[in-house]
């Protein structure tokens, strides 16, 4: 019997997805089967083209599979018509870019507040609260992008992917514009996130020192999975990704 506990978070299921026809088709992904378990963090990384966008876009429900299926807990989204994909995205999964994609006239508070306004539904206080706590924004909320540091624009970006209690964040280079210490900070906090909260996050980067705050690190190459890394170190990590040419 399998009990819900049991399932893993995400699970994409033998997934390809093509660009093109004919002699132009691209082969972004080339089969690609993984289970995730709740409260995990998974980093993506693979030479540039070798897939990690895609692979994001299709888990992410942001792009669907030429074939195969992606599934977040017991739902297969890969299925789901658009309106139903739209909601699922909005309640059960977050979103952290590196370009932080605040509204500028909102001030903090507002931004992390902004996925509730457009679903029309109110936010849990409690939990609110203890994600502007994790997220160190309490002194910081009445400002706005402008005002803020791009550490701390990431961090708003975080509490907004966070607010819904989403089961599983998506990071796209999350500490990709942002300074060494900065994008240190982040990647702590993503890291407490998942150990506090049980909350599953699945991050590209191109950074082994950043993919090492992961449990597991996922190669990909030119749209296949060639290898996992379980407890990564940055220096273990740079090494196979040197081993794959890049
Ligand atoms: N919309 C598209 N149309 C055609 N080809 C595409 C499209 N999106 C991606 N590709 C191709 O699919 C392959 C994988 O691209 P993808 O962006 O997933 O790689 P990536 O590993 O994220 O690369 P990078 O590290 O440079 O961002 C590449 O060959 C790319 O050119």
């Amino acid at each position: 019997m399998t009990t819900r506990g049991a399932l893993p978070a995400m699970r994409l299921e033998n997934v390809t997805r093509r660009y093109g026809r004919g002699d132009g088709t691209v082969h972004a992904l080339r089969g690609v089967t993984v289970a995730l378990p709740p409260g995990s963090f998974t980093s993506i990384m693979g030479p540039s083209g070798s897939g990690k966008s895609t692979f994001l876009r299709c888990a992410a429900g942001l792009d669907r599979p030429t074939s195969g299926g992606v599934f977040l807990g017991d739902t297969e989204i890969s299925r789901l018509r658009e309106h139903k994909l739209t909601l699922l995205r909005r309640e059960r999964i977050g979103f952290v870019f590196q370009s932080f994609n605040l509204v500028p006239s909102l001030t903090a508070k507002d931004n992390i507040l902004l996925p509730f306004r457009l679903a029309g539904k109110r936010p849990d206080r409690d939990w609110m609260r203890d994600v502007v706590h994790r997220t160190g924004l309490t002194e910081r909320l009445g400002h706005r992008p402008a005002e803020l540091s791009g550490g701390q624009q990431q961090r708003v970006a975080v509490a907004r992917a966070l607010v819904t209690r989403p089961e599983v964040v998506f990071a796209d280079e999350p500490t990709g514009a942002l300074d060494l210490s900065s994008g240190q900070d982040v990647l702590r906090l993503l890291r407490d996130v998942v150990d506090g909260t049980g909350q599953t996050l699945i991050m590209v980067t191109h950074d082994p020192g950043a993919a090492a705050y992961a449990d597991r690190v996922l190669f990909l190459a030119d749209g296949t999975l060639v290898d996992a890394m379980e407890n990564p170190t940055p220096q273990r990590v740079a090494d196979r990704m040197a081993r794959m040419g890049a």
